[in-house]
């Protein structure tokens, strides 16, 4: 991790209007930022704003207030320097995982050849090598997120954004995707922020946790994960990584509990 920062949110609001409905503050001048290379997790109760706010760095929607910015300059709208990872698989069933490794670069203009190169880079990364020619029907849910992560990464962005992207899978197959994620993540040096529902998860990837209060969602506290690295699965039995996940636990149960009860 350098000490340049890559991304930087600025005063972030966010009132959803709705017809006939009153509105929906969601965000409230979020303050943040992320250093090149720095892993970064944001976890907070139900319907804190935490997906809200990856669509606005993504720049999928627009923010009521304040200003996204990669490496100094204003975002407003989604660009090559940010690809996005979501819960589901987004592959196209038609192509191959090749293909669909290759899609963003042929689009880009890249020549077939050279799109192919770089996928088969990323496929290797990722863990894929052997599967190039299946299509996504014949892939477990694992192994489908990892030609998304692979996809992802293909168009070389500065900033990788994680959206649950193991919620869909069970929790053996995400403890390994985990470490996996984790060696993509060292091996390539990218800027990554994940949101997710398990404390866990997000200590163990971390340089630091974000923690959101309930809606509207605002920043309670950050804490930096200095657990040493490279981490393995080992780690999560440590006394220090077992203090961590209750003290955020601590801060954000009596918000889950009560959206518990009102859902
Ligand atoms: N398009 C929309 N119109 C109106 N309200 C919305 C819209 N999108 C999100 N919201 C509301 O904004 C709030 C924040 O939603 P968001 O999905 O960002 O929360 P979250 O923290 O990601 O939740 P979860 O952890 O359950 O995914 C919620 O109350 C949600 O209902």
């Amino acid at each position: 991790m350098s000490d340049a920062i890559r991304l930087k949110v600025e005063k972030i609001d966010k009132v959803f209007k709705r017809r006939d409905k009153p509105s929906v503050e969601a965000l409230r001048s979020i303050d943040m930022s992320v250093a090149e290379g720095e892993f970064v997790s944001i976890v907070g109760a139900s319907g804190s704003g935490k997906s809200t706010l990856l669509r606005i760095i993504d720049g999928l929607i627009a923010p009521s207030g304040g200003r996204v910015l990669v490496d100094g300059r204003a975002v407003d709208k989604p660009g090559p320097d940010r690809a996005m990872v979501f819960q589901q698989d987004s592959l196209l069933p038609w192509k191959t995982v090749v293909d669909n490794v290759a899609y963003g670069l042929t689009l880009a203009g890249t020549r077939r050849a050279d799109a192919e190169r770089t996928a088969q880079r990323f496929i290797d990364i990722a863990g894929l090598q052997g599967f190039e020619h299946h299509y996504p029907h014949q892939l477990s849910g694992g192994m489908r997120q990892r030609v998304n992560v692979a996809r992802a990464l293909a168009v070389n962005p500065k900033i990788l954004l994680l959206d649950e992207p193991f919620a869909a899978l069970d929790a053996q197959t995400r403890e390994i995707m985990q470490t996996e994620l984790l060696s993509i993540w060292q091996e390539t040096r990218k800027t990554v922020l994940l949101i997710t529902h398990q404390i866990d998860e997000a200590v163990f990837l971390s340089d630091r946790v974000i923690v959101f209060s309930a809606r509207p969602g605002t920043i309670r506290e950050e804490i930096p994960v200095t657990l040493p690295r490279p981490r393995t699965l080992e780690l999560k039995r440590s006394p220090a990584f077992v203090e961590l996940v209750d003290h955020i636990w601590k801060l954000i149960e009596a918000e889950v509990r009560a959206g518990i009860k009102q859902s």
